[in-house]
């Protein structure tokens, strides 16, 4: 193994979980930072469980600045970590931020000291089982990063540790091709009350294809290169997820917490309106959205 770098991992849910496995399990000393303590982690991946122990800080006063801070909370916790954030990014380093969403570096930067951002697109597909557990379902590849020189040096560190990244110099493409996948899924599922396979029921998959073409216009809107191939092949790359694969939305859903709507479908439907284009699928879900969260 490479030398081993302390990362701390502030949002231990499914993503924080699943990734301070895999690093851990390569020997990095991994900070859970969080409100519960955690003392082990597990990850069960096709049947096969993987635990290691993790350093828990309760507040980030307990914390010394990392060389690597992994943000994998939802969007609307963001400022809620910023004392964590500034605390860890003292000396500097770097964060990957781990979110869905097409704005992690606006979002990020002023929380960081300075510090590199690394957008951080999350392809495995993580569901919370209990308090430091998670299974995983993994798809073709497991993270997509910027092919800049941080997101370089992040990929090494995931790579390492077992993880599939793959690099795109085009990153703004790759994020908008990731909400897309969002954007569908995710709303569908929590307003359904169902697994991804939902969108495999016509009307359903309908529905979801128009709200995907609109979120492409909107994307190349915002400078994306996208045509109307990756509407279609992101529903069929959702339709084809292992059987049983769930949304982030979904389990916030099930568990009465707060759905990371506006960083997501809020994001597409005010873009769309500032491009003037008609977003009338993802704006009606919206409101629905809106009214399961009052
Ligand atoms: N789950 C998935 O399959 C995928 C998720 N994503 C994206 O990854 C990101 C993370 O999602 P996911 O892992 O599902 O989210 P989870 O809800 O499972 O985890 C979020 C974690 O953040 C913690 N948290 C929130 N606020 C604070 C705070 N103020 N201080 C400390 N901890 C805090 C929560 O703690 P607590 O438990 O105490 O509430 C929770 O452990 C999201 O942007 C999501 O859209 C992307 C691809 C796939
Ligand atoms: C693509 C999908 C729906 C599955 O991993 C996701 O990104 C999420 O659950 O937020």
């Amino acid at each position: 193994m490479s030398t081993p770098e302390t990362v701390a991992v502030v949002g231990m849910g499914a993503v924080g979980t699943a990734l301070a496995v895999a690093l851990a399990d390569r020997g990095h000393p991994v900070v859970a930072c969080g409100r519960s303590r955690l003392d082990r982690v597990e990850v069960t991946d096709q049947g096969a469980a993987r635990g290691v122990d993790v350093d828990w800080a309760a507040t980030p006063a307990d914390v010394e600045p990392v060389p690597w801070t992994l943000l994998t909370t939802k969007i609307h916790h963001t400022p809620s970590v910023a004392d964590w954030l500034a605390r860890l990014t003292a000396g500097g380093g770097r964060v990957v931020v781990a979110q869905n969403g097409v704005d992690h570096a606006e979002r990020v930067g002023p929380l960081v000291n300075g510090a590199d951002v690394v957008p951080a697109l999350v392809y495995i597909n993580a569901e919370r089982t209990a308090p430091g557990h998670a299974r995983i379902r993994r798809t073709e590849r497991d993270l997509v990063l910027p092919a800049d020189e941080p997101g370089t040096a992040a990929a090494r560190l995931f790579e390492r540790a077992g993880l599939a990244v793959d690099l795109r110099p085009d990153f703004r493409t790759a994020a908008w091709h990731k909400l897309l996948t969002n954007v569908a899924a995710n709303p569908l599922t929590a307003l359904t009350g169902r697994r991804v396979e939902v969108l495999t029921e016509p009307a359903v998959a309908e529905l979801a294809l128009r709200m995907l073409r609109e979120a492409v216009a909107v994307g190349r809107a915002e400078g994306a290169e996208l045509t109307d191939d990756d509407a279609i092949g992101s529903l069929a790359w959702l339709q084809a997820l292992a059987p049983g694969s769930t949304s982030s939305m979904l389990q916030d859903r099930e568990a009465g917490r707060t759905l990371e709507y506006e960083g997501l479908t809020g994001t597409l439907v005010r873009l769309g309106e500032r491009h003037g284009i008609d977003v009338e699928a993802n704006r009606a879900v919206y409101a629905l959205l809106s009214a399961i969260s009052a």
